[in-house]
C-alpha cells in the first residue's frame, strides 16, 4: 500500500496545468478587492466550492465560463507574477519536479498590457515561485492561442521570440466544437519551419477528426486530453482489443497523450474515473501521461489524480514511476534536461522506494 505521504513525495511531471486554472481562492479574493472586481463569492473557502460546484457542469462551454473570474484578475503584471510563484510553489510541495503551465497571453492584456509584458510577468513569477519553493522544481511557459479567436498566428511568433526565456511551446485551446485545429494551420507550419515544439487540446469535447486533424494536418507533438482515441479502438467480447489506423498510429508514433481524468468527469468526457479510457490505454501502452489540468475548477491536485488511478485501477508506485518517465520523455524541454530529471531525480527516488 502506497502511504499518502509517499504520494505527495514522489516525483511527478506535469505537462497540462492552466496558470487562470489554479489560483489560490483566498489569492482571487485579494486580487478581486484591489482591483473592484465583483465574485460570486467573498470568502475564500466558499468561493473554492464555487469553482467546483459550477465547473461540474457536463458541457466544456459552461465549465470555461468559471474562467471569467481567474482571468479578470490576472490583468496586471503584479498580480500574474504573483499568481506564478504561487502556482510554482503550489505543485512543488505537491512532489512536481517539473512542470509545462500554459496560459492564454491574449486574455490578460484588458487594462494595457502587451503581449510581452505578459509574458514577462509570468517569467519573472516562475523564477520567484522556483527559487521559493520548498523542494526543487523547474517551471516552463507554454504560450496558448484560444481557438475561437484569430491570434494565434501572433501567439506562435511570441512563442519562438521567448523559446530562450522559459518559453517552450505553443497550445491552443477554448471550445472544440466548431473550433478545429486547422483553422490555425498557418500558425502550426509555422512553428514546424522554426523547429518549435506544439500541443492541441483535441478529442476532448469533439471526436476522432480533431485528434486526426491535430496529428496529420497541425503536426502536433502531444494531445492535449486526446480521450476520444478510445472510439477508434474496439474492444470484443472475447477480450481482444483492435485498433484503428488512427488509434494505431498515435500508438506506433508514440504520441503523448496528456489525460486530466478529474476535469474530463466535470466537462462530461467521461463518466466515472473508472469507465475512463487512461485504464484502458495504459493497459495498452499508449504514452499516457496524467495531469491536472485546472486545480482550481476540478479542487485537484497531481497526488489526488493519482490517488483516485490507484483507487480506481489499482495502480502502484511502478505505475507512477511509468507515468513519471513517460511525461518527462514527452516534455518540451531539451533532451539532456529531461534526461537529468529522469536519471538525476526521477528513477534514484524510485529506485529506493521500489528497492
Ligand atoms: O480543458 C480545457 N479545454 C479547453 N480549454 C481549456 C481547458 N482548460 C482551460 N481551458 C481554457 C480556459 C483558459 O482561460 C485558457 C487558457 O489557459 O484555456
Ligand atoms: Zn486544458
Amino acid at each position: 500500500m502506497i502511504t499518502p505521504e509517499q504520494l505527495t513525495a514522489a516525483p511527478k511531471v506535469l505537462l497540462h496545468d492552466h496558470l487562470d486554472g489554479g489560483l489560490r481562492p483566498a489569492t482571487i479574493v485579494e486580487l478581486a478587492q484591489e482591483i473592484g472586481h465583483r465574485l460570486p463569492r467573498t470568502d475564500a473557502g466558499e468561493l473554492g466550492e464555487w469553482f467546483v460546484e459550477s465547473a461540474d457542469s457536463g458541457s466544456l462551454e459552461r465549465y470555461l465560463e468559471t474562467f471569467d473570474h481567474t482571468v479578470a484578475v490576472m490583468q496586471n503584471a503584479a498580480a500574474i507574477s504573483r499568481v506564478a510563484s504561487e502556482c510554482v510553489q503550489d505543485l512543488a510541495a505537491d512532489g512536481v519536479v517539473y512542470a509545462e503551465i500554459r496560459y492564454a497571453p491574449e486574455q490578460h492584456l484588458t487594462a494595457g498590457l502587451s503581449l510581452e509584458q505578459v509574458v514577462n510577468a509570468v517569467r519573472e513569477g516562475f523564477e520567484h515561485g522556483m527559487a521559493n519553493a520548498e523542494r526543487p522544481i523547474v517551471a516552463r511557459q507554454l504560450l496558448t492561442a484560444m481557438r475561437h479567436q484569430a491570434r494565434s498566428m501572433e501567439i506562435a511568433e511570441l512563442s519562438v521570440a521567448y523559446r530562450d526565456a522559459g518559453v517552450v511551446g505553443f497550445d491552443i485551446a477554448g471550445a472544440e466544437a466548431g473550433y478545429p485545429p486547422t483553422r490555425h494551420l498557418d500558425a502550426f507550419e509555422y512553428l514546424q519551419r522554426e523547429n518549435a515544439h506544439f500541443t492541441i487540446h483535441a478529442g476532448e469535447a469533439f471526436g476522432l477528426p480533431s485528434i486526426w486533424q491535430a496529428i496529420q494536418w497541425c503536426g502536433a507533438d502531444r494531445l492535449g486530453h486526446g480521450v476520444r482515441i478510445i472510439d477508434d479502438i474496439t474492444e470484443n467480447a472475447d477480450g481482444s482489443v483492435e485498433l484503428g489506423r488512427l488509434a494505431a498510429y498515435v500508438r506506433d508514433r508514440r504520441i503523448p497523450l496528456e489525460m486530466c481524468p478529474s476535469s474530463n468527469l466535470q466537462t462530461g468526457a467521461a463518466e466515472s474515473i473508472a469507465d475512463h479510457p487512461i485504464g484502458l490505454l495504459t493497459k495498452l501502452r499508449f504514452r499516457v501521461t496524467v495531469n491536472t489540468d485546472n486545480r482550481l475548477m476540478s479542487g485537484t491536485s497531481m497526488t489526488r489524480e493519482l490517488a483516485l488511478l490507484a483507487d480506481a485501477f489499482g495502480y502502484g508506485l511502478a505505475d507512477f514511476r511509468w507515468f513519471a518517465i513517460n511525461a518527462m520523455k514527452s516534455a518540451f524541454v531539451p533532451f539532456d534536461e529531461r534526461l537529468a530529471i529522469i536519471d538525476g531525480v526521477i528513477k534514484p527516488w524510485y529506485a529506493a522506494e521500489l528497492g
